[in-house]
């Protein structure tokens, strides 16, 4: 009997400004075997961003009809507007044997755990509060009520930490790859011994 694999669903969380983006991005440039999953989202697009690539930007309408109809893995409103994991990709991938990675803010990422609890949940974390705040300020895209909206959800979703598989600190970026990869490394291993114990039960059983 042929034994076939499910990938694994990767999902890299923690509070807006942390890094996430920067993380990913940076390791999509060593890991090529991963698949990301682009979110949907209703926020305008920010100078040099892409459909598609970004996110997929849409309506208020077209997004609540995704969630009408099930078509959301998850999807949480965060200051103001929604973010969303389309379904049908990450089952797809998962399904083919591939990884999948989806970069998530905190609310999304427990609904993802409690459909998914066999997936990899990393929380990102900063080196400290301040250094958050830096970094929202240098990245420039919010105005200053935003900063402190920010700076406030990140305050509850440190809190959630505890229900992560693991916590990677966001000090350098080259660090937080290097871990991340340490991450998906050692989740393989532990998937293929999985796999051969398993192999070898089921020739005991049909011998
Ligand atoms: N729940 C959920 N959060 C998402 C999704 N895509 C992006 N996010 C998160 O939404 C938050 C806001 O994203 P964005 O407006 O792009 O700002 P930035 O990531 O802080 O630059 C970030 O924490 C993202 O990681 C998604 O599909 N689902
Ligand atoms: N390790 C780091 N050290 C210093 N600045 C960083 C680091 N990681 C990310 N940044 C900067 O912090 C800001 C927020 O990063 P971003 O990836 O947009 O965060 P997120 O996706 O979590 O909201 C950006 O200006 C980015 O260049």
């Amino acid at each position: 009997m042929l034994f076939k694999q499910k990938g694994i669903l990767f999902v890299l969380s923690g509070p807006s400004g942390v890094g996430k983006g920067t993380v990913r991005k940076a390791l999509f440039k060593k890991d090529t075997s991963l698949k990301y999953s682009t979110s949907m989202t209703t926020r305008p697009m920010r100078p040099g961003e892409q459909e598609g690539v970004d996110y997929f930007y849409r309506s208020k309408e077209a997004f609540e009809h995704m969630i009408e109809n099930n078509q959301l893995l998850e999807h949480a409103e965060y200051v103001g507007n929604y973010y969303g994991t389309p379904r049908e990709y990450v089952e797809q991938q998962l399904e083919e044997g591939n990884d999948v990675f989806l970069e998530i803010e905190v609310q999304g990422a427990l609904q993802v755990k409690a459909n998914f609890p066999e997936g990899v949940f990393i929380f990102l974390s900063p080196p400290s509060l301040e250094e958050l705040k830096n970094r929202i300020v240098s990245r420039g895209t919010e105005t200053e009520s935003l900063v402190m909206n920010r700076l406030n959800a990140a305050k509850e979703e440190i809190d959630m930490m505890d229900a992560y598989d693991y916590v990677v600190v966001n000090d350098r970026v080259d660090h937080a790859v290097e871990n991340v990869q340490a991450i998906v490394k050692s989740e393989h291993c532990k998937r293929e011994r999985v796999a051969s114990e398993y192999k070898k039960i089921l020739e005991v059983s049909q011998s």
